[in-house]
This record gives C-alpha cells, structure tokens and sequence, in this order.
C-alpha cells in the first residue's frame, strides 16, 4: 500500500459552488501542463462548474505568489492553486526561489485568510518532475490531482469559519 498521498478524505466534498483560480508558471512547460490538467480534472470530478475554473498564467514560479494574490481580486475566486515546477540547475537560483516562493504563498494566506493551496513541485531533477505530474506510467501519480482536492476541502471546510478573524463575508 502506497504511504504517501493524501489519503482518505473524512467528510463528502461538494465543489458545486466553489470558485477557484489556477495560476501557473510557464517554465517547464511538459511537467506543468499535466499538473494543470490534473488538477483541472479532479475538480470536475467535485462537481466544481467548468465556468468556476479561472485558469491564468505567469513567466515562472517566482512570479506566482502576487499572481495568486491578484486572482482573489481579479475573478472573485475562494481559493488559489498556484502551480509551478522549479528544477534544481548548476546555480543557487533554485534555493532562492524555492524558499521565497513557499514562504510568500503561506503568508499570503494568512495576510488575507482565503486558502492557497501548495501547487509548486521543488524537484532535483527533470525525472522527479515528470514522475511526480504523472508522465512516468506506473512511478507516481499526478500531483496535480491532490491539489484539486485540497482546493475544494479546504474551502468547505474552512472558509465559513475564517469570516470572524479576517473580516471576510
Ligand atoms: N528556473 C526556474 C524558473 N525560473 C524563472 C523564475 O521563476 C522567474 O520567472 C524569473 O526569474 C523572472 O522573474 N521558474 C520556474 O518556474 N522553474 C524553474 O525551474
Ligand atoms: C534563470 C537563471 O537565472 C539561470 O541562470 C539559473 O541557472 P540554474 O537554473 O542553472 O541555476
């Protein structure tokens, strides 16, 4: 039995009112499409409405976090899959990112209380990205898949109580 993963989720989800925006980062563009593309499918599969799925996209991950704080104002959505694909190269380029990437799209959550989901995969090399966007048959599944179902667990399950603290309807 596979020990990674999400697991096996505690309540039903419905997504049929969800609104939610995809954000993503060109770089690497094979790994990403597949990630976008998973995604995308599970959340049809929760019922969220194809028109409710805002898909956009930036240069690379650096740019994700200000992206994904904008689609909240642009489209309206309840919560952010930012997704993007840093793979390590022969600089510190990777590390700088990878940090400051990770760190602003958790402070961005609690600057304005809306979920952000983790959607970035920080990957030593070009075979771990592809096995885990799901392009190695039989390795790994598609990580975009989880990030989909995060997405719509954490809106119904969170956001009516985040209303008190953020000030948010
Ligand atoms: N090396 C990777 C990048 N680099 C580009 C930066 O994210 C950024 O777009 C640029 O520095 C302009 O601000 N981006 C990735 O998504 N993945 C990489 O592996
Ligand atoms: C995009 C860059 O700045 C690039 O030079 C970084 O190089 P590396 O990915 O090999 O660390």
């Amino acid at each position: 039995m596979a020990v990674k993963g999400l697991g096996e989720l505690d309540q039903e989800l419905d997504g049929s009112k969800v609104r939610v925006g995809i954000v993503h980062a060109r770089w690497n563009k094979v790994i990403i499409d597949n990630l976008v593309q998973g995604a995308k499918k599970r959340l049809l599969e929760l019922n969220v409405k194809e028109d409710n799925i805002i898909i956009e996209s930036v240069p690379g991950s650096y740019e994700l976090p200000l992206a994904s704080a904008a689609m909240f104002e642009k489209h309206d959505v309840d919560v952010v899959i930012p997704i993007g694909c840093l793979i390590k190269g022969s600089t510190m380029h990777f590390e700088y990112i990878c940090d400051s990437v990770t760190n602003a799209l958790m402070d961005l959550q609690f600057k304005i209380y809306k979920p952000v989901i983790f959607g970035v995969l920080t990957c030593l090399t070009e075979e771990q990205a592809e096995a885990r966007a799901g392009l190695i048959p039989g390795k790994m599944h598609n990580h975009g898949e989880d990030w989909g179902a995060a997405a719509v667990e954490m809106v119904t399950k969170y956001s009516p109580h985040l209303t008190k603290i953020s000030g948010n309807k």
